[in-house]
């Protein structure tokens, strides 16, 4: 497991509970030095129990020795260099499953591209799903999906996949597992999701309530559909645990640090002051230039992710840019016919101020 954070340390959790040996790897030797000591990740989960079968060393070497697969758990922005620290010593042809979540920034990759890139001759999957780190670490019933692109013997004997032998590994308990062959519409509702969340969250935190947020939860998979699509995922896999499972989690609470962040902005706190000034790791926030940069290369529209980006990158005004948003052209729902009617009243503004709460 490369990353001893909260998600790291939950899966490393979930494995270990299942009886498997599990190496977690931090990049800092003092925090791996007292998970050892103590049994458990003071920094990230405190108060949770690792069970017996975690070791956490801060050698990649070690950690990486003998290993039957590795999970990438390490912030999206770093997992090229972490692929480039790794090869030196990553066993030849295991399995490489990401548990993070985003598109590199600099190429428009899903996470599984840059890995591809990198490291050549591993066959490259995901786990994605709504899956907050300290219920999953606390055995909360919870389920996610374990996505690799299935080869043809796999299809002949579907239990030597590596999808269903991780999703065998992970499940137990309350952790339950699903298997799914279609990693791009996997690792897309992983991505958007975040930057959808940081929408629900600038509204909640700006006065408006369930209608805004079921509205920007249904619309929000609409946009995911479409980049999944485009990406030659399917629209269906947006439909499930990685797509509107993760996207439901994450708008419903400010245990979400993307929704959290929008919460804060939205109530007119500067980025700055936001969390109390302490570094949070806020996927969306990064990858809301990404995915809005992928979705304008290769022409999909995804007004509320452009809305989050204009906000957030580029000193747009929260309330005038979300008022943009919700008078853009009338579509069809679904767009199975081509529509754009004018709204007939662009200029109107949202009643921010006004909200009944
Ligand atoms: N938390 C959750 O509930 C879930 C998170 N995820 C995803 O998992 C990924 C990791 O998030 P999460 O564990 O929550 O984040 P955390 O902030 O809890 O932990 C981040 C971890 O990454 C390490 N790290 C940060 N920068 C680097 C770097 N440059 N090189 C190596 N290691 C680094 C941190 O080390 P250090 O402590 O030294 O800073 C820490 O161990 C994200 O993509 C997130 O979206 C997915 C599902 C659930
Ligand atoms: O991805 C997550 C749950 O599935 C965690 O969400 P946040 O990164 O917004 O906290």
């Amino acid at each position: 497991m490369l990353g001893a954070g909260s998600w790291g340390t939950a899966l490393a959790t979930v494995l270990a509970r299942n009886g498997h040996d599990v190496r977690l790897w931090s990049r800092r030797p003092d925090q791996a030095q007292r998970i050892n000591d103590t049994g458990e990740n003071a920094d990230y989960l405190p108060d949770v129990t690792l069970p017996r079968g975690i070791t956490a060393t801060a050698d990649l070497g070690q950690a990486l020795d003998g290993a039957e697969a590795v999970l990438m758990v390490t912030p999206s922005a770093t997992l090229r260099p972490m692929c480039q620290a790794i090869a030196p010593v990553l066993p030849e042809g295991i399995p490489i499953a990401l548990a993070c979540k985003g598109v590199e920034r600099r190429t428009g990759y899903l996470l599984s591209e840059v890995v591809a890139e990198e490291l050549p001759g591993h066959v490259v999957g995901a786990v994605n799903g709504p899956t907050f780190a300290r219920e999953t670490a606390l055995d909360h019933p919870t389920a996610a999906t374990v996505a690799f692109p299935f080869s043809y013997s796999d299809r002949l004997n579907p239990e030597t996949s590596p999808a269903a032998r991780l999703a065998l590994s992970l499940s137990g308990g309350g952790f339950r597992a699903y298997v799914s062959d279609d990693l791009v519409g996997v690792e897309v509702g992983g991505a958007v999701k975040n930057v959808i969340a940081i929408a629900c969250g600038m509204m909640s935190g700006a006065g408006f309530a369930e209608n805004t947020r079921a509205a920007l939860i249904t619309r929000g998979i609409d946009e995911m559909k479409q980049l999944a699509q485009a990406l030659g995922g399917r629209r269906e896999t947006v439909t499930g645990l990685s797509g509107a499972g993760d996207l439901t989690l994450t708008c419903s609470s400010t245990t979400s640090r993307n929704m959290s962040l929008g919460y804060q902005l939205g109530q007119g706190i500067p980025r700055p002051s936001c969390f109390e000034g302490r570094p949070v790791v806020v996927e969306g926030e990064v990858n809301a230039v990404s995915v809005t940069d992928l979705a304008k290369r290769i022409n999909v529209p995804m007004p509320i992710c452009e809305t989050v980006q204009a906000i957030l990158h580029e000193g747009a005004d929260l309330q005038e840019a979300f008022t943009a948003l919700w008078a853009r052209p009338i579509e069809a729902e679904p767009q199975t016919m081509q529509m754009s009617l004018e709204h007939p009243s662009p200029d109107l503004p949202l009643q921010f101020g006004a909200s009944d709460q």
